[in-house]
Order: structure tokens, then sequence, then C-alpha cells
């Protein structure tokens, strides 16, 4: 019996820093990305998750660039767009790996709505980086003449931030382990998942985007997965990173993800959020989580590189 993972690729997977982001680019990268998640069904069946920050956040400059003919949508709307045009690229791009190297399988990718608490104090402060950088002078310029909450992001320039509310339970969970259980590689929690609040015994959508490896913890836990490996663009994580001392780890337990967490070693916005969701992957199921580059994820799923979170 094969082992069930969920896969949270992440956004280099998609999008290379500095290069356009066009429909062809995205495709192109996300076919390398199909060649190495191929690479492991042989041994797993998978649940692939992906980001949308860079996206999502481009779909609300197009449309306010647009507001004058045609009326921007709300956030939770343009999370399901996102939905919708990378579940088709991974779909397209994997089913084409399929294809090439004659495996039979079907792909679905799932619209996804997660619960989050109408309450949730991430609404009161906008913290998710979206859509493209900016200098600090355009920044600035940007808040003041559209109101945009912006913020500086791990060093690499400033973005626009939008709430991000924490995903507490998955409207889709047992139509996704129905599908795994048919033998269907689904995609699902694009985006972090559409962020929905129960209203008067009604889901009502809520403008915000949600952490995706968050959403990755919480579906790998609903579908009871054996793994939740977390694909970004390092090979292990590391501590005092970028650092002359810096140092790769080969393995941590939930304790010391936490004392480094504590620590400040892991920012917000690039490592923290990942080694938030294997703490609460790990320490809820007492199974493990591997974060690494997809490029060695075979090495990796062998246990020669990579960095596993264990209780
Ligand atoms: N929703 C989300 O977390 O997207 P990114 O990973 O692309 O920022």
């Amino acid at each position: 019996m094969k082992k069930l993972a969920v896969v949270a690729i992440g956004g280099n997977a998609v999008n290379r820093p500095g290069e356009e982001a066009t429909a062809e680019n995205m495709m192109k990268n996300l076919s390398e990305t199909a060649h190495f998640l191929v690479s492991m069904l042989d041994e797993y069946d998978i649940v692939i998750t992906h980001g949308n920050g860079p996206q999502v956040g481009n779909i609300l400059v197009q449309q306010d660039l647009a507001k004058h003919v045609i009326p921007p949508f709300p956030l939770d709307v343009n999370d399901a767009q996102t939905q919708g045009s990378l579940g088709y690229m991974i779909a397209l791009t994997l089913g084409n790996e399929l294809r090439k190297k004659n495996i039979e399988r079907q792909i679905a990718a799932v619209v996804t709505q997660i619960v989050v608490d109408k309450n949730d104090p991430g609404f009161q402060k906008p913290s998710k980086p979206v859509g493209p950088f900016y200098s600090k002078e355009e920044a600035e310029k940007l808040h003041q003449e559209k109101g945009w909450i912006m913020k500086e992001d791990a060093g690499r320039g400033w973005r626009r931030v939008v709430p991000s509310p924490i995903p507490l339970d998955i409207v889709e969970k047992d139509v996704i382990k129905t599908l795994v259980e048919k033998d269907v590689i689904v995609i699902a929690a694009g985006g972090g998942g559409i962020p929905v609040i129960q209203e008067n015994g009604a889901l009502k959508g809520v403008e915000a985007v949600i952490d995706k490896d968050r959403a990755s913890a919480l579906l790998a836990k609903e579908i009871e997965a054996d793994i939740l490996i977390i694909l970004t663009g390092v090979e292990k994580v590391c501590v005092n990173f970028k650092k002359p001392d810096q140092r790769e780890l080969d393995h941590l337990t939930v304790e010391e993800a936490k004392k480094y967490l504590d620590e400040g070693q892991f920012p917000s916005g690039s490592m923290g959020p990942k080694v938030e969701a294997a703490i609460d992957f790990v320490t809820s199921t007492g199974r493990e989580c591997l974060i690494t580059d997809m490029a060695v994820l075979d090495k990796a799923l062998k246990g020669l590189t990579g960095t596993r979170i264990t209780k």
C-alpha cells in the first residue's frame, strides 16, 4: 500500500524571481515541477497544494487598472480564480508528464473552501504579501493613493499585504479523501483555500488570503496523510541563514523547531510559516514533515537530504 503525502509546492515552482509572470513561463516552470512530482508516484499517493501570493496580487493590480470599466471582484473570488488557473496549469503539465511516461492516472483540481473565524485577529492586521515587489517610494505612493497596506518582504522589496486568518476546517475534505481513495491525483487547497466564514447557518466568502503552508498542514491532518512535504527554494532548513555561521539542519524535533522559531531564526515571510506548519502537523499526528527543494526531492525521500521534522 502506498503512503499518502500532501505536497505543498512553493512560489519557485510557478514563478521564478526576476522572470516575467506570463502564462508561458508559468507553464514552463510547472512542467519542470511535474517531472519531480511524477518521480514520487511509485511510493506515494499525492495531494498537491500550491500558493497564490504573486498571482492573486497580480489579479488585484489588473482589476485595479480596469476598475473604471469593470468592477473588481472581492478577494475570495480572486482566490478562487487562482485555484482555477493554477489548478489547470498543474493538471495540464502533470498530465503531460504522466503521458510521456505512459502512466495512466486521473488528475482533479478541487475548488476548496476553508472555514476561518470571522473574529480572527488576522483581519485587523494584514500580513500576507501578495503581487509584485515595489521600491519604498512606490510603496508609499500606493499607500497614499490607493490606501493599500504595504510592508517590506524579507529584504526583497515592498509588497501589498492582505489579511491572513488561520484556517480551521476544509469544507471539501471528504470529497478530497474520496478522490484519493479512487487513485486520483488531487490538487486542493490552492492558494491556501478560499476563506469562508459561518454566518446564520450559511457560508460566506471573506476578503483574505490564507497562508498555503498552514492550509497544507490542516489538509494533511484532515485527510490523515502519512507525511507533509513542503517544497521550497532551499535544500535544507538553516539556522543563521546567509550568515558566515549558517548551519543546515538534517533533522529537527518539534521542541528544537519551536526554540529556533522563538529565537527568530525563521523569518515570517519565508521559512517561518513552513516550520510552523511542520510543528502543527507533527504535533497533531505524530507523523513527519519534510522540507526541501523539489530538485532534490527524490534524494530527500530516500533520507539523503532535506530537513525532517519529527516529534
Ligand atoms: N497563499 C499563499 O500562501 O501563497 P504564497 O505561498 O504564494 O505566498
